[in-house]
């Protein structure tokens, strides 16, 4: 069985920082992880690519080849990618099987995870290959200022988590950026109340009855949980990565194979 992270979220998130900062991370602590490029609009990687997805297909040739734009282009790829999950993915995949860790940087339309069934199905084919998926969502903290904002990146995450039905942890990525960590404090764990409160002063009084809705489900499917990223604390990432861990049960197989590796060395 394998492990893997789907790390999604909108555009420019910190998706492919993230991914390289744990790349770093586990190489630091002698772990091994492998990530995968699934956008096939990215240029420049800083970490090493194992698996991506413009060997598959390049964007550029796909908006040259059927004039489409960046967006449409993209939806393209994806589907491409989708008609050849049995033969180029499950090949590249073969090649990780047993206990790897792969991790999909995936790009940042938000379509993707909303309302088109790609990333659905990629996901049921790295169940069916016996990989245990969790979903990072990365948030950006830089829009976190105000709760209208919290408001609607719940709703995007919660959309993807709806779709893809799978662990998912949320993260406020860029926490380096934040001046003040008291504003971005109440969005981390923040009281229902407090946020409808807050909700309600910005809104005009006829929306009280919806933003009362909205507040109950963003509890209701304990959304109200993002754990902050801070890249330049290693301890940040750590902790990250302990909580994605827990959610896949990855150090809990790790126990396993160590006492499997000590009675074979008896
Ligand atoms: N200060 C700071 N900047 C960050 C951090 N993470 C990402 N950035 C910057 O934010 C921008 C976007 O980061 P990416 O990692 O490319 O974001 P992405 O989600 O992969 O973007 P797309 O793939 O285009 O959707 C880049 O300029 C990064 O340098 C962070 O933790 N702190
Ligand atoms: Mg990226």
């Amino acid at each position: 069985m394998g492990f893997a992270q789907l790390v999604i979220g909108p555009a420019g998130s910190g998706k492919s920082t993230y991914c390289s900062s744990l790349y770093n991370h586990c190489e630091t602590v002698g772990r091994s992880i492998h990530i995968v490029n699934l956008d096939p609009a990215a240029e420049n990687f800083d970490y090493p690519v194992a698996v991506d997805i413009r060997e598959l297909i390049s964007l550029e040739d796909v908006m040259e080849e059927f004039g489409l734009g960046p967006n449409g282009g993209l939806m393209y790829c994806m589907e491409h990618l989708e008609d050849n999950m049995d033969d180029w993915l499950t090949e590249e995949l073969d090649n990780y099987m047993e206990d790897d860790y792969l991790v999909f940087d995936c790009p940042g339309q938000i379509e993707l995870f909303s309302h088109v069934p790609v990333l659905k199905n990629f996901v049921e084919h790295l169940r069916r290959k016996n990989f245990t998926v969790c979903v990072v969502y990365l948030l950006d903290s830089q829009f976190m200022t105000d709760v209208t904002k919290f408001i609607s990146g719940c709703m995007a995450s919660l959309s993807a988590m709806v779709q893809l039905e799978l662990p998912h942890v949320n993260i406020l990525s860029k926490m380096d950026l934040v001046r003040n960590k008291r504003d971005i404090e109440k969005y981390l764990n923040p009281e229902p109340q407090s946020l409808l409160a807050e909700l309600n002063q910005h809104m005009a009084p006829q929306f009280g009855k919806l933003n009362k809705s909205l507040i109950e489900l963003v509890d209701d499917y304990s959304m109200v949980n993002f754990m902050p990223l801070d890249l330049r604390k290693e301890s940040s990432i750590k902790y990250i990565l302990s909580q994605i861990d827990n959610c896949i049960q990855y150090g809990e197989d790790a126990d396993v194979k160590v006492k499997d590796f000590d009675q074979d060395d008896d």
